[in-house]
């Protein structure tokens, strides 16, 4: 807008004083020219702003004197300073309204606008005006810089944001935000849409679930009016799902961070799994077990509600996965889970605390015959034969109950006794189901105890072997001994091995044992040999579980070289039981034993379930006719029967027969008729420990003693 004159109707000075007052206290430095474009009028600021001589600027200076000081110091660019001078005026010439910004050498920058001077409508000369805007433009650029920073953060965050102000107008949001919320391009056609549009958009699409659009925009609106700051996931219909942080800033706008966290729960729900599951079969596992246990406890306390607690452990298991492999044994206990959970109620629970070991919680059970229908259910479902990778396998089940309130008020003592009473089950010849009791808890105890103190029981050198001769039937002479082993407790005294030999044989502890009694008794038979008592064989016991261990066979083979042990001297006797578990596995080691030089013993014969063909197979040397047939001979006629006929059986396949138990003349004279091989008992002696034995021995060998007079056991057919 043209610029007016002060008053015309002052006197010509007050205008002038009035105008040079008024321009000195304007912060911009101002010119006036006239028509002809001659200084008319200028303020201090002028001066300082074009950083002008004083003495050169007077009333009356011709414009192009004034540019050329500029000119002349390069403000106008390169070149002849007067050919810019030339332009200007040129330009200026035109007394056009112009407006531009100049930044002068020492950094600062002016806007520059000139107006036309108009007097009465007339024009009569251009008034120019420097503004000094460089603290202006600086903090418009730091502006920009801070924007561009927080336009870059926006855009690399990583997650989707809006900020939106008081009127819920969208004032930014991210390329993120449109793709995780799957944005058309077309919602921002026009700019950035309404918090409102948004909403709108989603709700139609269903992305707030079912329900009016209309009311879920209104309530969603009227929420984001309230600015109150949450944070909360959503799942979107696709099943993503997003964490949603809205928070007010300080400026009145409402920031919102959508982030995608569905890989994040995945994974969380991966672990949870994991934690709570068995890897290999995806039954429940012990951590889910326990918590279940405890809320059924709680329950039941509760509502007085009974349920019961099955503990299964698998008969064959263990063969199966040393013989077999661990694939097959990992895919018949993926199997049995399976079957498992067929056998039971959605409401129980079935979970694997590990190897062979099952437990399964069965909810809301009042009667105990319910349990018992269940666990046989269980029981006929697992022993069914399994069908893994071509082979057909058996693994029925041991299984322990115990019954909440009635064996125990909590979780622990529940499972710790369904476990007692699941080795009632296995002790009660496997593949049934035993409920607990109190007397079952007091044997558990004990077994506990005396597992405690075998652990200390080699270390502290507290077994012995003691020895039991073996007798010719027919002369009485000395043939060799049993190799028995007993366990001297420092407190407790002598325990029978019959107490401790099947909780070695169960933990694994019978290997190292096993071991220490055969190179024992291998010294001991050298030993004897070296003083003169020969030819004696010595018999020693081997358990099924050092059978399983081909580790055997190096030890046995070591031994007789160290001790020079010849053919025969040595004999390992094997239960029938042991050898019937895997009888074609059985046969194979025996083969391999026999191979070294070393005869071999049925003992405990009649006792197990004895194949007759397999016992053709095995490569034997001795049946030993068990205590229980012998103890009762002379009177029991069956029994007397029974070792006739074991005999004769024997004696058909070239086996030789020892009688064990022989406590009497009589029993001696009754098996000699019969024909039996060889005898042991007390009659002739109790086991002894070896240095006991030996003058028994050189009597029985009729080998001289020092100061003893040689004499064997009573010939009953030889008064
Ligand atoms: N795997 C291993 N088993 C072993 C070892 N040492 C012993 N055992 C087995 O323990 C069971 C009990 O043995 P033990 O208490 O030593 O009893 C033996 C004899 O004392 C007993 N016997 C012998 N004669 C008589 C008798 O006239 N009357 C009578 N009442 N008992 C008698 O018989 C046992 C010998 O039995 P067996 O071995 O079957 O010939 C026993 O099963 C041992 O095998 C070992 O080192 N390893």
């Amino acid at each position: 807008m043209p610029h007016q004159t002060p008053d015309p109707s002052l006197p010509a000075e007050l205008q002038i004083a009035y105008l040079g007052g008024v321009l000195d206290h304007l912060p911009q430095g101002i010119s006036v020219f006239d028509a002809e474009l001659k200084l008319l009028y200028w303020n201090a600021h002028f001066l300082e702003v074009l950083d002008l001589p004083a003495d050169a600027v007077h009333a009356g200076v011709p414009f192009e004197d004034l540019i050329m000081f500029p000119a002349s110091r390069g403000e106008y660019g390169p070149g002849d300073p007067v050919e810019h001078v030339r332009a200007r005026k040129a330009l200026a010439l035109r007394f056009e309204a112009h407006r531009f910004e100049r930044t002068r050498p020492n950094g600062r920058t002016h806007l520059v606008s000139g107006e036309p001077l108009l007097i009465d409508g007339q024009l009569a000369g251009f008034i120019t005006t420097y503004t000094d805007i460089t603290d202006r433009k600086r903090m418009e650029e730091a502006l920009q810089i801070s924007h561009a920073r927080l336009r870059s953060i926006i855009d690399n965050i990583p997650g989707g944001v809006t900020l939106f102000d008081d009127n819920l107008q969208l004032l930014a949001c991210n390329d993120m935000l449109r793709r995780l919320l799957d944005f058309p391009d077309a919602l921002f056609a026009n700019g950035l849409p309404s918090l409102e549009t948004l909403f709108r958009f989603n709700a139609e699409r269903g992305e707030y679930g079912p329900g009016d659009p209309e009311i879920i925009v209104r309530d969603l609106l009227a929420r984001a009016r309230q600015r109150i700051p949450h944070i909360f996931e959503r799942v979107r219909p696709d099943g993503t799902v997003l964490l949603i942080q809205g928070q007010a800033l300080q400026d009145g706008s409402f920031v919102t961070v959508y982030t995608d966290i569905t890989e994040l729960r995945r994974a969380e729900e991966r672990l949870n799994h994991l934690a709570h599951h068995d890897p290999l079969t995806g039954l429940a596992n012990r951590l889910t077990l326990d918590e279940h246990m405890r809320m059924r406890v709680a329950e039941g306390t509760r509502d007085q509600r009974r349920f019961a607690v099955l503990f299964l452990d698998l008969d064959r298991f263990k063969t199966i996965n040393d013989s077999l492999g661990h694939q097959m044994g990992d895919a018949l206990l993926v199997m049995v889970g399976r079957r498992l959970h067929a056998a039971v109620r959605q409401t129980d629970l079935v979970a694997r605390l590990g190897g062979d070991e099952f437990v399964v919680v069965l909810s809301a059970v009042e009667q105990e015959a319910s349990i018992a229908h269940v666990a046989a259910k269980i029981l006929t479902a697992l022993s069914a034969p399994y069908v893994v990778n071509g082979e057909v396998l058996h693994a029925p089940p041991s299984i322990g109950i115990s019954v909440f309130p009635d064996d125990a008020q909590d979780a622990v003592s529940l499972l710790r006794n369904a476990d007692t009473a699941m080795y009632h089950a296995k002790a009660q010849g496997r593949a049934n189901y035993q409920f607990y009791s109190e007397e079952l808890n007091r044997s558990a105890m004990a077994r506990l105890d005396l597992e405690r103190k075998l652990r200390n029981a080699a270390a502290g050198g507290e077994f012995e072997l003691w020895y039991q001769p073996q007798y010719r039937a027919c002369d009485g002479q000395a043939i060799g001994v049993e190799a028995l082993l007993r366990w001297r407790h420092p407190q407790d005294g002598l325990i029978p091995p019959d107490r401790f030999i099947p909780i070695c044989e169960d933990n694994g502890m019978i290997l190292d044992i096993g071991r220490w009694v055969m190179e024992k008794a291998c010294a001991q038979l050298a030993s004897w040999r070296n003083a003169g008592l020969a030819p004696l064989r010595m018999a020693i016991n081997v358990s099924a579980r050092q059978l399983r261990d081909t580790r055997i066979i190096d030890l046995l083979r070591a031994q007789i070289e160290r001790h020079g042990i010849g053919p025969g001297e040595l004999e390992f006797e094997v239960t029938e039981s042991s050898v019937m578990e895997r009888p074609d596995e059985a046969a194979f080691i025996l083969g391999r034993i026999k191979a070294l030089g070393v005869s071999l013993a049925i003992d405990d014969f009649g006792t197990g379930h004895s194949s007759l063909a397999y016992l053709k197979r095995f490569p034997l040397d001795r049946l030993k006719i068990d205590r229980s047939f012998v103890s009762d001979i002379e009177h029991d006629c069956n029994d007397a029967a029974i070792v006739s006929a074991a005999i004769s059986l024997a004696h058909g396949l070239g086996l030789e027969v020892v009688a064990e138990g022989v406590e009497s003349a009589v029993q001696w004279a009754q098996l000699k008729a019969l024909g039996c091989d060889e005898l042991q008992g007390y009659h002739f002696s109790r086991p002894l420990p070896a240095e006991q034995l030996e003058p028994l021995l050189r009597a029985a060998l009729n080998l001289p003693a020092a100061g003893a007079t040689p004499a064997g056991p009573q010939d009953p057919a030889c008064p």
